[in-house]
């Protein structure tokens, strides 16, 4: 069940940007930032990086993680930051991975369930990636 919610979260992360602003002069790679530079961190750009995931990047694969987050990104933890990233980094991270899976598993007890033909893919962003026209989907009490 990790490894679905975190192919979840790569491929479709709730918050496609975070923002730092740099405190003092700071090199990054080759250029120079002056104080107050706002960076924006993209995790959906990163998430959708061939160079670290491989060819297939856009496809839904939870086994990429089935050896951790390290293995999954070789060992380049900033790849994959779909709770940000350091000192600022979502509180409420292992909370919300807690009750995702709580919630699945209270439903996968009771039920089977398929995507309905009526759903059309297309995720939105509004404040947080949201699918546009709902998920609907069809139980089978079990
Ligand atoms: C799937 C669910 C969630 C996602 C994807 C998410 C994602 C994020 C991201 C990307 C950040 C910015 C981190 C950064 O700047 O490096 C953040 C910050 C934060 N999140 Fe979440 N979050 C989620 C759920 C929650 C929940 C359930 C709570 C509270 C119970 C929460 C509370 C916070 C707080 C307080 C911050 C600000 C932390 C700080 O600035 O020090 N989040 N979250």
């Amino acid at each position: 069940m990790n490894m679905i919610l975190e192919e979840s979260l790569r491929l479709y992360p709730p918050v496609i940007l975070v923002k730092r602003r740099v405190a003092r002069e700071v090199r990054l790679g080759n250029m120079t930032l002056p104080p107050s530079t706002e960076l924006y961190i993209s995790p959906l750009a990163v998430h959708h990086d061939p160079k670290i995931w491989g060819n297939d990047v856009h496809l839904f694969k939870p086994d990429r993680f089935e050896c951790g987050i390290a293995k999954a990104t070789n060992n380049t933890p900033a790849a994959f930051i779909p709770f940000g990233f350091g000192p600022r980094i979502c509180v409420g991270s292992n909370f919300a991975m807690a009750e995702a899976k709580i919630a699945l598993a209270m439903i996968l007890q009771r039920f089977k369930f398929k995507l309905s033909p009526n759903y059309v893919h297309s995720p939105i962003q509004v404040i947080m990636v949201k699918p546009q026209h709902g998920v609907q989907i069809i139980l089978e009490a079990i």
